[in-house]
């Protein structure tokens, strides 16, 4: 990795996309903005979220329902802000392509980027079939995010935690978690050290799972199987796991997702009977798949679902299921958009 390494003072972070995750980590970062290496902490939202939090403040609704507001600093023009040592992006896997050159101008030449999203990620190395690596095309088409901001700059960023924006400037952060950073074996890891430090001290509990491909690969098996059984139905993981058939198809996705990681060189530890008895715990909880669909938006399909099945694919490993949740998913969307 040949990138300029992080400076010697505290760092200023921008957080791109207000919304359930980004609200949450931008509520976090704000309340310690100017302390310790954390510098200046600008949001970036639009439309009436960013009016909302531009005119009233973030409000941030508790796990336990306690209601904090904080003061932000919000923009809608992230093109007039100074260029940026740590972005976090929290956008949906499909918004992040078209932002490639709005991002690759926000960081500073020694700028990290940190892309909090579910499947797979851009930065994921595949093979390319010439003895190279690219971007999974689901998630990155044309390879534009790989080429105008570059893998090097990114460091995996995983969310274990749930939240949902009910209304424009309130965010609720549902279940407590935590984040989950780093890179792949064999890359360097003191940005990581320090970023994770940083949030941590805003705080974060932080993980820092190695090697990393099982922390992604790990969640990747939730996303694929929970979020798309909860999108096909739309009901929340709790009444989907109490018929039989749905907790059976849920967990045979699970299984696929655990031998395409395996395939990947990834370790799923958590047993599948376990991930099912975890998510019963907030049977009430929508997933962010299904909170999109109850909301008219564009799901997830390619980034988390398809891109998945994608890596199966080219493995070899068969993943019917998997396969029938794409596309059960791709009518939905389809007929959900045309409504
Ligand atoms: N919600 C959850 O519990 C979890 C979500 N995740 C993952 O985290 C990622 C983020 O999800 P989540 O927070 O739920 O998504 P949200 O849709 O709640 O948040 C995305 C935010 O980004 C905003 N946005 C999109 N494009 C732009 C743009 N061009 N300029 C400014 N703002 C923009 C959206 O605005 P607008 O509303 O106008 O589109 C929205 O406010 C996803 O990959 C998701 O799968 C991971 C773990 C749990
Ligand atoms: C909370 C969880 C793990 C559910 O699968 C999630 O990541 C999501 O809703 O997107």
């Amino acid at each position: 990795m040949t990138l300029p390494p992080l400076p010697d003072r505290p760092l200023d972070i921008c957080v791109y996309g207000i919304g359930a995750i980004g609200g949450v980590i931008g509520a976090h970062l704000t309340r310690a903005a100017g302390t310790g290496d954390i510098g200046r902490v600008t949001l970036v939202a639009r439309g009436a979220q960013f009016a909302a939090l531009r005119d009233h403040g973030l409000r941030l609704r508790h796990p336990d329902g306690e209601v904090e507001t904080l003061n932000v600093t919000v923009t809608d023009r992230p093109e007039d802000l100074p260029p940026q040592d740590v972005v976090i992006t929290a956008l949906k896997g499909h918004q992040i392509p078209p932002l490639a050159g709005t991002l690759a101008s926000l960081l500073a030449p020694h700028g990290r980027i940190l892309p909090v999203v579910n499947g797979v990620p851009w930065w994921y190395p595949l093979p390319d079939g010439q003895g190279g690596t690219k971007g999974a095309d689901e998630v990155d088409p044309g390879g534009v995010l790989w080429s105008t901001i570059g893998r090097d700059r990114a460091i995996g960023t995983i969310a274990y935690l749930g939240a949902s924006t009910p209304e424009p400037g309130l965010i609720s952060y549902d279940i407590s978690g935590y984040l989950d950073l780093g890179r792949l074996e064999g890359e360097d890891r003191s940005d990581v050290t320090r970023i994770a430090a940083l949030l941590e001290s805003s705080g974060w509990l932080i993980r820092q799972t190695r090697p990393f491909v099982d922390a992604l690969w790990t969640k990747m098996m939730s996303n694929c199987s929970l979020n798309a059984v909860s999108a096909i139905t739309r009901t929340p993981n709790g009444t989907n796991l109490a018929a039989k058939p749905l907790y059976d198809f849920t967990a045979a996705i699970m299984e696929e997702v655990r031998a395409i990681a395996t395939a990947e060189g990834a370790t799923i530890e958590m047993s599948t009977e376990k991930r099912l008895a975890l998510a019963l715990r907030n049977p009430a909880f929508k997933t962010s798949t299904l909170q999109d669909l109850e909301k008219g938006r564009p799901l997830e399909i390619e980034p988390i679902f398809a891109a998945a099945a994608a890596v199966g694919h080219a493995r070899g490993v068969p993943c019917p299921m998997l396969d029938l949740a794409v596309e059960i998913l791709r009518h939905v969307d389809r007929a959900h958009q045309s409504a």
